[in-house]
């Protein structure tokens, strides 16, 4: 050994020089400030003050931290990146529970759980904490295990040997069962051994649902029954896998007058593989034009289920104007209207009705879309069984649902199919929203007294009906002078209050329809910038250039309701932004807390702030 080399230790390594920048931001997370000194840094570790020192001005020659000399006897030393150091991502999982705890995660971290995990809480310190389920699995939008895997890896930053195991287990599990066409022409159902087909379904299915046996591993089923025997073996744990050759229809001429982006090529490319499925994607991210892409590619009759007449004058616009269909082609079916084309775009509350059935038995429908699938009410999910031997597609945005009904959209229209949210937002096909909750005083005494006497209903319109909202919402338009703005509301009387005050028309259910079509025309041109709108003009209008909501009141009771509402902000046009409001210290505060959690898993950001209506600000030209 040489004078120049280093002391002799126990290691072939001098720690000094061996530390990483990771120690630093350690020290720094335990120091709890953004920057240190090399005395804390030597404290934090077990390096000497003189090591300490070495190494911070080590790394700073690398450029990884910098030095500010703050007074003549100790420099602070802070990692050039600092933003890193306050919001550090951490990924810790606990496979024995399947839990990740994620603290601080970027958006793209929480668009990747979000396709294999669902987000459970979150805790005071920022953390997310993410369970996977069985049905996460299943439902997970990946092509390969391989896939799904490597996303997982890639998320959790190790291997975990036990939770991939499971994974693998429940990957499989979910392609035990399918349903697949006899040459002859007739349905049969076939399991992975015929163990499965002998020790769990033939016992949890009857000769209703099963004709006969055809091999020890394959039988014969009732067509009629397949809906119902997809939802019996998902409960058992075992989702089917629909393989049928499914109808097309008589065939129609269709092209599309716009190119589909490559994920939405891809979205189409599976749906036709599988026949069946479900678009996945954040409000704006172009399903509407993919599933007319789909259209194009099964090139049959189809059927458009849809929420709202207005969303069905919507369809037939854009059907018109991205494809080569014409007004002769397509049909609306609702209480306004009653016309069946090749392509027919109908109302879920019309096509539910038992009067209506002609609307299908009348054509050789080759497809059947269902938008905003989660809105689909039983009526028609009894009449989809009869839709079973179609191609079947559905769209949303909120997966996730309060209900059980999730496993009727998955055994009844198909596997979700492409989620990944953190690509879109970054390849800047949708704008993420900022969503803020501000939390706003009473506006009186008065109300806060009658909040604090009431209880149940009366209590949460108390808390909704804060007039302390109105000068908040003031100072949010004067704050967004040019922004086009919706502000929310629940209850009627608070609507025409806020109307008044701030001097914009007023939809609720009540505005006749033409005038509400009027309104809305207007604000899409831009000749309104402002308007007050109802839950129930609300539901399944696109207004797409809306860059500010505000939520006086009314997120309503679901989680779907909340992200549908930031959804309306989510459109390409720019910078969109949701404020919330709720009054401070009451249930309305936890509430939509609570479902802001859900937007959170979606991937968006959602923040917390004081209200600032102090005094309105001086609106300057
Ligand atoms: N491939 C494409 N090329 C050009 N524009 C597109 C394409 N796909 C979508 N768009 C445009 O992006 C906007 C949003 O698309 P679309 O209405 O299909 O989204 P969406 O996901 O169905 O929204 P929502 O969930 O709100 O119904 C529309 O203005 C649409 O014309």
């Amino acid at each position: 050994m040489t004078a120049e080399e280093p002391a002799d230790r126990d290691d072939d390594s001098d720690p000094a020089t061996e530390l990483e920048l990771d120690a630093v931001y350690d020290a720094i997370d335990a120091v709890g400030r953004p920057h240190l000194t090399a005395t804390e840094f030597s404290r934090k570790t077990d390096l000497t003050p003189d090591e300490a020192r070495a190494e911070l001005e080590r790394l700073a020659d690398d450029g990884d931290i910098e030095r500010q000399n703050v007074s003549e006897v100790e420099s602070v030393w802070y990692p050039t990146d600092i933003a890193e150091v306050t919001d550090r991502e951490r990924v810790v999982l606990f496979p024995d529970r399947r839990e990740v705890v994620v603290e601080h995660p970027d958006q793209f971290t929480r668009a990747q759980l979000s396709q294999f995990a669902r987000l459970q809480d979150t805790n005071r310190s920022g953390g997310y904490v993410y369970e996977l389920r069985e049905e996460d699995i299943w439902a997970a939008p990946h092509e390969s295990l391989e896939d799904l895997l490597a996303t997982m890896r890639d998320v959790l930053g190790e291997r975990s040997p036990h939770l991939e195991e499971w994974v693998t287990s429940q990957w499989e599990r979910a392609r035990k069962f399918r349903l697949k066409t006899h040459e002859d022409g007739y349905v049969v159902l076939e399991a992975d051994s015929d163990d499965l087909m002998g020790n769990v379904a033939r016992p949890k299915l009857d000769d209703d649902h099963l004709r006969a046996p055809i091999s020890d591993s394959e039988s014969w089923v009732n067509e009629d029954a397949t809906a119902e025997i997809k939802r019996t073996l998902y409960e058992a744990g075992y989702p089917v896998r629909d393989d049928r050759d499914l109808e097309t229809g008589d065939a129609i001429e269709m092209d599309l007058r716009l190119r589909l982006r490559d994920y939405q090529q891809d979205w189409v490319e599976r749906f036709t593989e599988q026949g069946s499925g479900v678009f996945v994607g954040p409000p704006g991210s172009g399903k509407t034009v993919a599933a007319m892409g789909a259209m194009a590619a099964i090139s049959g009759e189809t059927l458009i289920l849809v929420p709202s007449r207005e969303l069905a004058t919507q369809w037939h616009d854009e059907l018109v104007r991205h494809t080569s269909l014409t007004d002769d082609d397509i049909g609306e079916y609702h209480g306004g209207e009653k016309s069946i084309r090749p392509v027919t775009i109908a109302t879920y509350r019309t096509a539910g009705m038992d009067r209506h059935r002609k609307l299908f038995d009348q054509r050789k429908w080759g497809l059947i879309v269902f938008d905003e699938v989660h809105h689909v009410p039983s009526p028609i999910h009894r009449r989809s069984a009869d839709l079973q031997t179609k191609h079947r597609l559905g769209l949303t945005a909120t997966p996730t649902r309060e209900s059980d009904d999730e496993e009727e959209i998955f055994t009844l229209i198909g596997p979700p199919i492409g989620t990944d949210w953190g690509k879109l937002f970054d390849e800047g096909y949708v704008a993420e929203p900022e969503v803020e909750i501000r939390l706003v005083p009473w506006g009186n005494e008065t109300e806060q007294s009658e909040y604090s006497s009431t209880s149940g209903h009366d209590r949460r319109q108390a808390a909704a009906s804060n007039t302390g909202k109105i000068d908040e919402i003031r100072y949010a338009l004067a704050e967004n002078p040019a922004a086009k703005a919706l502000v929310f509301i629940e209850y009627l009387d608070q609507g025409e209050a806020i109307s008044e005050a701030i001097d914009a028309p007023f939809i609720s259910g009540e505005t006749p329809h033409a005038r509400r079509e009027k309104l809305f025309d207007e604000f899409r041109r831009g000749e309104l910038n402002t308007l007050v709108v109802s839950r129930v003009g609300d539901e399944g209008i696109d207004l797409p250039d809306a860059e500010l909501a505000l939520v006086a009141s009314g997120l309503g009771g679901s989680r779907r309701q909340g992200a549908q509402r930031a959804g309306r902000t989510m459109r390409p046009a720019g910078d969109a932004r949701m404020v919330i409001l709720a009054t401070r210290g009451t249930t309305e505060e936890d509430f939509v807390r609570r479902q802001m959690r859900h937007l959170a898993s979606k991937g968006i950001r959602v923040t917390e702030t004081e209200a600032e209506a102090v005094e309105p600000p001086v609106k300057t030209e």
